[in-house]
Formats: C-alpha cells, structure tokens, sequence
C-alpha cells in the first residue's frame, strides 16, 4: 500500500505515535548482529560491491531493512555509506550484487524509475538548482530526477490536469514543510535548514514508500532542529521507511528506531542506538576515533588508565636513566 505522503497538516513534534511503538514492537526480537534478518523488510541487499580502482569503497553482504522502521546508517568518514546510497538509489552501479525494494529488484534500474517506484533519496541543493524558485525545485521532485541535464525537460510545460495535480501537491507540502511562504524565492536564498525541508518535501512529491535522507541535519541551525526531527518523526508516522545517513549522533540516538554501523564498505554492527552506540568495540573501533559518539563512561575510565600507565612508564624510564 501506498504511504500517505501529503497527509498530515504539521509535523508531530513529539513523533511518537503508533507507528513508533509498533516499529519498536517488530524489532524487538531481532538479533543485533551484522545482516540480521527482519520481520517485514521492505529493503533487502545481497552481495553488493562498489570498487573504486583497488579501493572496494561498499562490500555489503547482506542488509534487511524494517519496513515502517527509521533506521540509521552511521560509520566513519570514507565507511562507504554515500556510496551504497547511491548503489541502492541508481545514481552508481555496483560491481557485483543485488537488491530488492518491496520483492522487485532494483539493480540496473535508473534512478528516476527507482524514485517512480517508491524508494526516493534527497540530494543536496546543487548550483543550478539554487538557481530555481522553491516551486520550480518541488516541480522537479515530481518527475523523480535531479541534475541540471534535466532543468530544460522540466521548463517544458506540462499539460492541464497533470500540472494542476503537481502544483496542488506540491503547495500541500509546501504548507506542510512552512515553505509556502518562500514559494516563489530562488531556493539559493534559503538557510541551511530550511534547504533541508526543500529536499524532504521535494522527494516527496512522488509520493514514496521509502525515503533515504543523506546527513539531513548538516548544516542546520538549532533553531530549526526540533522542526527537522519532527518531520522525519513524522514521515514514519505517515506510514513510510526511513533510512539516513547521519553524523549527529544525538538525532541517530532521538530518532532511530534501529541503527546500521558500516565501517570500510561493510557491515559491522546493527541493534537499537542505545545498545549499538554502547558498544565498546563499536565506539572504539568506528566512532572514538573521530568523535562521533560521547564515550562510556568505561570507556573513558580505560583511557584515563591508559594514559596514566604510559605517563608512569615514562616517568620510571626517566628516573631508570
Ligand atoms: N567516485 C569516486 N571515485 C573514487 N573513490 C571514491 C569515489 N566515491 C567515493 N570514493 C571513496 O570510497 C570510499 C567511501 O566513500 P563514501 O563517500 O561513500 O563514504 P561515507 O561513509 O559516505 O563518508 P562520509 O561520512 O565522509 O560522507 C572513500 O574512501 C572515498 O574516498
């Protein structure tokens, strides 16, 4: 069935109704190990490779993603997960591998269709999108493509019915997303996060099941935070799936249902944020090291004790002296 992706007048800011509890409810049971099988996957990877030269960028064995669940992809810098984004949504061809979006397959299918079909991701406010009003950008959004290469198709008129039917949508998601007022604004002139509500309510103009969000709170000032959560909050609670790419920490730990930790192309962790993100070898390995999650209090313990051994060590060397 078709998520409702225009319903819903403003975002839940609490996003905590049904869908949440029962998203928490199915995921329950799942073992928290790499590839874990779900109960109801919407998502289903199998053997994808993406190499770069002799780099092997993504080596996904196998990934289930919970339908109707928001689960985040984390790892760090260079871990593969714009890559795999781009693998599972047509805008790169993997090496090796295959996928399955709601039992079909998606490999060699473009990324236009993919979006037709319901797996939509948002990208970034290039250049020449900045140049467009906000309504041109949500137009855009309907015909389920990016790119300047794409700008003149989309200048072209549409005809009666089917252009009142984009417009209608697209000023219902504008109201929805607070844009309505900066409809006819160059989308260059927005701030960071209100270029974030841009690209969410642009991908969901063609009325996806699945929406894949690429780090939606970078570059977005506090104020509009809260605003931001609620609306993603808010996409699950319209029924669709949720899969994000995300450095900050505090929103994986506020809004994820799940979490998927990749590190060097692969999988190397899954479970609920809390556990995963408590995870010592998971913090160690992948995120310590550039700071992406606070560390355990055992964990700081250990380095502390660390730190002083080394410190003794020196101390007895330069006294053995
Ligand atoms: N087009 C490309 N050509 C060559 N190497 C690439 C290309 N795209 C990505 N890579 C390499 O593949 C690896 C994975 O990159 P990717 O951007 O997918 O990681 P990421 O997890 O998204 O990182 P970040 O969190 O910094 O965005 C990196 O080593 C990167 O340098």
């Amino acid at each position: 069935m078709a998520a409702d992706s225009t319903g819903g007048a403003t975002a839940t800011t609490a996003g905590t109704g049904p869908r949440k509890a029962a998203a928490v409810a199915a995921l329950r049971d799942v073992p928290h190990r790499p590839g874990a099988p779900k109960p109801d996957p919407i998502l289903v990877v199998d053997g994808v490779q993406r190499r770069f030269g002799g780099l092997t960028a993504v080596d996904v064995e196998h990934i289930e993603v919970q339908r109707g669940a928001i689960t985040a992809l984390i790892g760090p810098n260079g871990a593969g997960k714009t890559t795999f984004f781009n693998l599972l949504t047509g805008f790169d061809k993997p090496d090796e591998g295959r996928w399955e979006f709601d039992g079909q397959s998606l490999a060699g299918v473009p990324a236009y269709k993919v979006a037709r079909r319901g797996m939509v991701r948002t990208f970034q406010l290039t250049k020449a999108l900045s140049r467009l009003t906000v309504i041109e950008n949500m137009r855009l959004g309907a015909t389920g493509q990016r790119g300047e290469s794409l700008l003149r198709a989309m200048l072209r008129p549409l005809w009666g019915d089917q252009e009142r039917a984009i417009t209608e949508r697209a000023d219902d998601l504008l109201r929805r997303f607070k844009l309505d007022a900066k409809r006819e604004d160059f989308a260059g002139s927005l701030s960071g996060g209100q270029r974030k509500l841009l690209e969410m309510a642009r991908a969901l103009m063609v009325g996806p099941q699945m929406v894949m969000l690429d780090e939606p709170m970078a570059g977005v000032n506090p104020a509009l935070t809260q605003s931001l959560l609620g609306h993603v909050k808010d996409l699950r609670e319209q029924g669709m799936t949720v899969l994000f790419v995300e450095h900050d920490m505090d929103m994986v730990r506020d809004i994820s249902d799940w979490v998927i930790v990749m590190a060097q192309g692969r999988v190397v962790a899954e479970g609920p944020p809390d556990s995963v993100m408590a995870d010592p070898a998971v913090i160690d390995a992948y995120l310590g090291g550039h700071h992406d999650a606070p560390l355990s209090i055992e964990e700081e313990d250990r380095q502390l004790a660390d730190a002083e051994a080394q410190v003794e060590r020196e101390i007895q060397a330069e006294e053995g002296k």
